[in-house]
């Protein structure tokens, strides 16, 4: 690039020879000709781009030691002390992965600590009772929570900011505490709100927008864990019921002080004028990344013009005039944020909190990659599954969660399971609702250790007990990559977790490479930033 610069700046008069040491001599026949040489290294590179070649980045000299990365071909693995510089090519384990004759290849990123980063670095003066919650907040806690002694880093960053009445965007990685970092906040809000409800139609105070059925009971647990110690009644709200359930759901006596609602089944009841938003004083949009996609943003922009929300902090003071606080959660930044807030409020009203391992690959779960033509994925999973079955009969193991990508896939890859006789719950999209109903539940109290599931159980969900998620079919975008390996190694986990990934198709290992780069640069995973500051489109 340098020697094309050069040759391009000089006179066109200038007659240029290249001596015989390669340096440039310039200059008219009777003139000193001024000499300007030029570093090897330089026409070596100008050399190669000129033959099209590209040098192969170099493999790591591999030491003893712990590593970051362990691949099939030692040389392809990385120690865990080196970081690759940011623009530094990498050797990549996975570089060639799209040709057949990768198959059997596989590297791990390797567990770099114990514990979940959300645990890390707290500091023994860090305690619920310094970020401003009230003394009745704090023993519904400790009665709701007992095994919640110190917050997590994430609870340290959002409970402040939402007890000051700011709208927040609070983006964390997953299984860091995010459900008790907004429900806190949201029951000190409604203790100093008396209800004025004077309608015939519940209205409830507190509302927790979830994307699936099975978040919604869990959350609902949660907050009534919370909720009854303080005299306020939570309920659920989930879709595919039909109307007479939402009707009987709604009609329950006392009516709900905070509502833990789907987009569709709350939908439907604000179109019957079952429940009223008029009273709303805190609105939650978890899994906010999910519910700004297209399958609900239709339904939760429906939501959102019911809500008044407020235009600031100042503005949820008047006590006759309720206007609601608006949270919005997730694991992994939400798009299109700004253009859903200039519909409802300002976008300079909205803190943004991002933890610093957003995007991150989580350094206390092992990883593992492994490439496979399509037809071995069977094999593979049931010996995983076999040995599992082993070590869990010596009282060993945790619980399993098996992703496909699609509902057939679960109900095909189940029936080859059944064939040979390996237990398992099974929970897609498609299943009616009555039979999805406490699946979940079922798989978390550990009354089965395997599930085989799609994405509807990548979001949100929480088991301490699972020990091993593997990704039968590779995810289709690295946000599922994230919610999908986020249901190990979460806050409160007993055992450590793993996570193992098939590998077969060319589409697949395009994502791959950018989590081994990201792992191996320790940096974020590429493409995932957004900015509450979009533009609305014309
Ligand atoms: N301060 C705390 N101390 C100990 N355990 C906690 C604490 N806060 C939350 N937990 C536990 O951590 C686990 C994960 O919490 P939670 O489900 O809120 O994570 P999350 O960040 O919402 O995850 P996801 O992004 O997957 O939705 C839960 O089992 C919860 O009980």
């Amino acid at each position: 690039m340098a020697l094309a610069r050069l040759t391009r700046v000089l006179p066109l008069a200038a007659r240029l020879v290249l001596a015989p040491r390669r340096d440039l001599v310039v200059g008219g026949p009777d003139e000193p000709l001024p000499v300007v040489r030029i570093p090897r290294a330089l026409q070596r590179r100008q050399e190669q781009r000129q033959s099209g070649r590209r040098s192969p980045p170099q493999p790591v000299l591999v030491r003893p030691g712990p590593l970051l990365v362990s691949a099939r071909r030692p040389e392809m693995s990385q120690p865990a002390r080196l970081t690759l510089g940011r623009w530094e090519r990498a050797p990549l384990a996975s570089r060639g992965w799209r040709s057949r004759r990768a198959r059997g290849d596989h590297f791990s990123i390797e567990r770099a600590q114990h514990d979940a980063p959300a645990l890390r670095n707290l500091l023994s003066e860090d305690s619920f009772a310094n970020l401003g919650l009230e003394p009745r907040v704090l023993r519904a806690l400790q009665e709701g929570a007992p095994e919640v002694i110190r917050p997590t880093t994430v609870q340290l960053s959002t409970i402040p900011p939402l007890l000051r009445g700011r709208h927040a965007l609070c983006a964390a990685e997953t299984g860091s505490g995010k459900t008790l970092g907004y429900l806190l906040p949201l029951f000190q809000r409604l203790l100093a709100r008396p209800s004025l409800n004077s309608r015939h139609i519940p209205a409830p105070r507190g509302l927790v927008l979830v994307p699936s059925r099975e978040l919604a009971e869990q959350v609902r647990a949660v907050a009534q864990a919370l909720g009854s110690s303080l005299g306020l009644q939570v309920r659920e709200l989930g879709g595919g019921h039909g109307m007479n359930k939402i009707r009987l759901q709604l009609s329950k006596q006392p009516p709900a002080d905070v509502l833990v609602a789907t987009p569709g089944a709350l939908w439907k009841a604000l179109k019957s004028q079952l429940v009223s938003l008029e009273q709303l004083s805190f609105l939650v949009l978890d899994e906010a990344d999910t519910l700004l996609d297209e399958s609900f943003l239709e339904l939760v922009d429906y939501i959102l013009e019911k809500s008044h929300i407020a235009e600031g902090p100042a503005d949820l003071e008047d006590p006759f005039n309720p206007k609601a606080q608006l949270v919005l959660v997730g694991a992994t930044f939400p798009e299109g944020v700004g253009q859903l807030l200039s519909k409802v409020t300002s976008p300079d009203s909205l803190t943004t909190i991002t933890s610093s391992k957003l995007h991150c690959i989580m350094p206390h779960v092992r990883q593992t990659f492994v490439r496979l033509k399509g037809a071995e994925k069977v094999t593979e999973l049931v010996q995983i599954l076999k040995q599992h079955d082993r070590a869990n009969r010596t009282g060993l193991s945790g619980t399993i969660l098996v992703f496909c990508n699609s509902s057939a896939a679960v109900n095909w890859l189940g029936y080859i399971l059944d064939d040979h006789k390996i237990q398992h719950l099974r929970l897609q999209g498609q299943m009616p609702a009555s039979v999805r109903t406490g699946i979940f539940q079922c798989f978390q109290k550990g009354s089965q250790d395997i599930l085989l599931c799609t994405d509807i159980a990548s979001r949100g969900l929480d088991s301490t007990h699972v020990e091993l998620v593997v990704n039968y079919d590779f995810p289709p975008t690295l946000q599922d990559y994230i919610h999908r390996a986020g249901r190990v190694g979460r806050v409160g986990s007993e055992v450590p977790g793993t996570v193992i990934s098939f590998v077969t198709h060319p589409w697949d290992v395009s994502l791959v490479q950018k989590i081994e780069l990201a792992a191996r640069r320790r940096r974020s995973l590429p493409g995932l930033e957004s900015s509450v500051r979009e533009p609305l489109p014309q």
